[in-house]
């Protein structure tokens, strides 16, 4: 689904500049489950933009789901963007004057869907994410976990081929943490491919391989299996 070959990028800021990925590779196949790893500053939301097409990268290849990303002009990235990945972020980015159902309902509307499809669509991924009692209410009469539920369910209703979750439980406090990583995981199990950027070790392991970063490069990469196995020897 998504190939990445030595990518590089750099920041400049007047004669400065910050090398901060530094010949990135990693293949994610259909239907797995990943958390990228790293402390503050290893470049993850720079690895993620890049990801998302919200940023390029100065070398190195990017194919998505066959297509390849880079060098796309504007409108070709923002059309592969809507059609392949749906977006979760660690503050929900979600309308505050709209009723969850209009919230989850909105992107189908710029995809051109009809009133009544959007509508049932919408409903359909409140209820899969356990909100469908509270459709209309606004997100400020929500709890910030169900507030997350709600930008889940809207980034299903386009369903996208690869989630993007950048720190998707960096606002909750635990028990709800694990909730919405509970959420994710029953998404994956139903083969959605899904990408995690986290720096905490227990959300990550609720993923099902480990990508860790250090200072733009990749210093592991393994299954949560391997993982666990390796911390009982
Ligand atoms: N637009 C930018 N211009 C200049 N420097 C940047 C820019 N974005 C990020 N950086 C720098 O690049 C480095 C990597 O940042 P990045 O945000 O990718 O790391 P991160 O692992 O996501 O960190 P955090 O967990 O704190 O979000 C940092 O030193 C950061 O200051």
């Amino acid at each position: 689904m998504i190939q990445i070959k030595d990518l590089h990028k750099s920041y400049h800021m007047g004669s400065n500049s910050l090398h901060v990925l530094k010949g990135i590779n990693f293949d994610v196949k259909e239907g797995e489950l990943v958390s990228i790893m790293g402390s503050s500053g290893s470049g993850k939301s720079t690895l993620l933009n890049i990801l998302g097409m919200l940023d390029e990268a100065d070398t190195g290849s990017y194919v998505l789901d066959n297509v390849s990303i880079k060098g796309l002009n504007e409108k070709i990235a923002a059309k592969y963007r809507n059609e392949f990945l749906g977006f979760i972020f660690q503050s929900f980015n979600l309308i505050n004057y709209k009723s969850a159902l209009d919230n989850v309902s909105m992107p189908l509307y710029y995809k051109g869907i009809k009133r009544k499809e959007r509508t049932e669509r919408a409903m359909h991924y409140l209820e899969k994410v356990g909100l469908a009692e509270w459709s209309h209410h606004l997100p400020s009469e929500l709890s910030g976990g169900q507030k997350q539920r709600v930008a889940i369910a809207r980034a299903l209703a386009s369903d996208p081929k690869v989630l993007l979750a950048d720190e998707p439980t960096g606002a909750l406090d635990t028990k709800t943490s694990y909730e919405v990583m509970e959420l994710i995981q029953g998404i994956n199990d139903e083969g959605k491919t899904i990408l995690v950027v986290t720096h905490e070790h227990d959300i990550a392991q609720m993923t099902k391989r480990i990508v860790n970063l250090k200072d733009g490069i990749i210093i592991d990469d393994n299954t949560v299996k391997q993982v666990r196995a390796s911390q009982y020897v």
